[in-house]
């Protein structure tokens, strides 16, 4: 019996795969046909075209026929781009036609009816669906893993359903390896198979495995904000980028990447995740770490050091701004190149003429750049005259005055006349530091993104509260997924889980936040290590579904045999297949065990170096964050290192998490008292 399903399944495989081949073969020929159309009209336009500009008809009848010629190109171009498209998502199925299989009845009165699901749709002739993808609706009721009767749901209409058979299939290309008929939930042989297989450098797509919990975190519906605590491990990154893809699809007619944010880390880690899309047919969104961001919006100064900015110095700027009366240091003179157009009591007296009706604040700003702006023209139109020059029609004068004072224009319209130092002294009582001068900059003029539809913040729990009103407000039209673990924050004064529901609830609607707690990344036992230093109220509600694994090593070295361990342990699992990470806490730290090692040392990860695939790298913790290795080493907690306090706790929590098979935790002297 089991056999023949095998059989069966195995022919379905192999006529699928056919298909796709043949489908793929039709590809390439319609794109040679369209590539060797495109260049034989693109020779015959350019051999026709003439491209004579003598006088005005024969000026209109070139540009006349420039339009047809792009219209043409705009029209070759989409062409090309659905084929290309349709080709990447053909090559994708190849590799894996599909993952699952459902079968479903409708109506009892009607035969059941069954779907394959893989990464990306595919269908026969354009209507037969051969492939469904994973984010189609019909696919929920193989994410919420019960047989029997369940729904889903389409444009908001529930569907009905029983679910007669969840078969997950291990496959390669047109060979079926095996295939499991899921039952119940407790079980996932698939997931269990890709946790067994051996990690890779870069992280992966989860399409096949997404669990319950993770598929309700993917499919939400979309709030002002989504707020996923997850436990080290527990796949909030996979989750994070599998919803991505997942918006892409279920938007694709009106959502661009271009409109979601995703602020990460740093760039080892943006290195680590940017595969996991195009793997799916999907473009990565902006992805940025915080400098860029900032340095994106034109921030001026070179400092832009979070932990610089206390989050009430940004809720005193919101709560005293509009009761700010003029001063004559809040304001600059507007200069074009070196000449004076308005001068800084001019631009005062602007203010307080409007200020009389209207508080400090964007519409103020607007309204005075407005009149500053007329009164710079008239400045200008007045030196043109002094000059005696030649005075043409009136649009034409007035784009000329636009060439030659663009400088002040532009300084009027980006509102460089309010002195924001000044302003920000005189509201918070000190020079303002990056953040607080971004701020009032966006309080006072409304500057912002408003193009921007998601805006997603992975690792959360290591940005400072100012940081989140920061992004809050620049973005005012996104909605917001923040990711993050309580127990993973590793500096000091980072926002906590409770600041971030009460600062994105508004008065219409209350953060939403979904749990995961469930670590897909590490053994049992180093699960078991790592969440020993949980409260016990969170710990006991945690699990790892990892296979078995080795126990951690833990070992406090005597200073006179401290080198000789740490590097024999470092030998020792490097000869085993992976990626092994020293794990410091700070970059003193890191440098310490770069010089007892000396030569032996491995190479140091920063910033900007990619992760190897094997072998051993040197990692301060901050870098490490968000990573996986398949074995670490912790060569430093030492109890002066990892005192027994809240931080302390944190950071090795994080550093103990990062490891999937092995762990080592190795001190020069007294062990850390975190570990009993
Ligand atoms: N449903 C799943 N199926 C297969 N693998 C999974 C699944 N969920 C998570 N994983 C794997 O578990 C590991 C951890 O996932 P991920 O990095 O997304 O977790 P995280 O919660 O962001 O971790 P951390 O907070 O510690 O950085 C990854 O290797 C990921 O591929």
């Amino acid at each position: 019996m089991e056999d023949n399903i095998l059989k069966q399944e195995q022919e379905h495989l192999t006529t699928t795969y056919n298909k796709l081949l043949k489908i793929s073969e039709e590809l390439d020929e319609d794109i040679r046909k369209l590539d060797s159309q495109a260049t034989e009209e693109k020779n015959d336009i350019r051999d026709n075209i003439r491209l004579d500009f003598a006088d005005d008809e024969t000026k209109a009848e070139t540009y006349g026929e420039l339009e047809v010629w792009n219209r043409y190109i705009d029209t070759y171009n989409v062409q090309s781009e659905a084929l290309r498209n349709k080709k990447k998502r053909i090559e994708s199925l190849l590799k894996a036609p599909y993952f699952a299989k459902i079968t479903l009845q409708f109506d009892p009165s009607e035969e059941p009816e069954s779907y394959y699901i893989g990464n990306v749709e595919m269908s026969e002739n354009g209507a037969t669906p051969i492939v469904v993808d994973w984010r189609s609706p019909i696919a929920e009721v193989y994410y919420n893993q019960e047989n029997g009767h369940t729904f889903y749901e389409v444009n908001g209409n529930r569907i009905d359903v029983d679910l007669q058979l969840r078969r997950q299939f291990d496959l390669d290309r047109d060979k079926l390896n095996s295939y499991f008929d899921t039952q119940v939930a407790i079980e996932d042989p698939l997931l269990l198979r890709s946790l067994s297989k051996q990690r890779s450098d870069k992280m992966q797509s989860i399409s096949a495995t997404i669990q319950k919990e993770q598929n309700a975190v993917i499919r939400h519906p979309d709030v002002p904000a989504l707020i996923v605590s997850g436990i080290a491990g527990s796949g909030k990154t996979s989750v994070l980028l599998q919803r991505i893809a997942y918006l892409f699809f279920k938007q694709r007619e009106n959502l661009r990447p271009d409109q979601v944010y995703m602020i990460t880390l740093n760039p080892v880690f943006r290195e680590y995740i940017d595969s996991v899309l195009p793997d799916l047919g999907e473009s990565n969104p902006n992805t940025l770490t915080w400098q860029e961001f900032m340095d994106s919006c034109g921030i001026p100064m070179a400092d832009k050091n979070p932990a610089a900015t206390d989050a009430r110095d940004l809720e005193a700027i919101d709560d005293m701004l509009s009761l700010l009366v003029p001063d004559d240091g809040d304001f600059l003179p507007v200069y074009q190149k070196d000449e004076l157009i308005l001068s800084k009591a001019e631009v005062q007296s602007v203010v307080e003429k409007y200020n009389e009706t209207i508080p400090m604040g964007v519409r103020l700003v607007q309204v005075v750049a407005t009149e500053l702006e007329t009164r710079a023209r008239k400045v200008f139109r007045s030196r043109k005259r002094d000059n005696k020059e030649q005075q043409g029609e009136e649009k034409a004068a007035e784009n000329q005055l636009e060439n030659d004072f663009g400088g002040a224009l532009k300084t009027i319209r980006n509102c460089g006349w309010l002195n924001y130092n000044a302003i920000s002294k005189r509201l918070i009582g000190h020079t303002p530091s990056a953040i607080e001068w971004f701020y009032l900059k966006m309080a006072l003029t409304g500057m912002c993104d408003r193009n921007a539809r998601y805006c997603m913040v992975d690792e959360v729990q290591n940005y400072t509260k100012a940081q989140m009103m920061i992004l809050k407000k620049y973005f005012p039209r996104a909605k917001f997924m923040l990711l993050g673990d309580e127990f993973q924050a590793i500096r000091p004064g980072t926002v906590t889980f409770k600041e971030l529901e009460s600062l994105f609830s508004t008065d219409k609607k209350s953060t939403d936040t979904i749990s995961l707690l469930t670590s897909y990344r590490s053994s049992p036992e180093i699960t078991q290590l790592f969440t020993s230093l949980l409260p016990e109220e969170v710990r006991i509600n945690t699990q790892s579904v990892q296979r078995e694994g080795t126990k951690p090593l833990i070992k406090a070295c005597s200073s006179e045999e401290y080198r000789d361990f740490l590097l024999d342990t470092i030998r020792t699992n490097t000869d085993c297949e992976g990626l092994l990470a020293v794990v410091c806490q700070n970059k003193k730290s890191l440098n310490a065990v770069k010089d007892i090692l000396g030569q032996d040392a491995p190479q140091v990860i920063t910033g900007d170096k990619k992760l190897p695939k094997e072998g051993a790298i040197l990692i301060e913790l901050s870098h490490a964050a968000g990573l996986e290795f398949d074995c670490v080493v912790i060569p430093d907690a030492d109890a002066s290192r990892y005192p027994d306090d809240k931080l302390s706790k944190h950071r090795l929590y994080t550093a103990m998490s990062r490891a999937t098979r092995k762990l080592a935790v190795l001190s020069d002297g007294a062990m850390t008292p975190l570990i009993l």
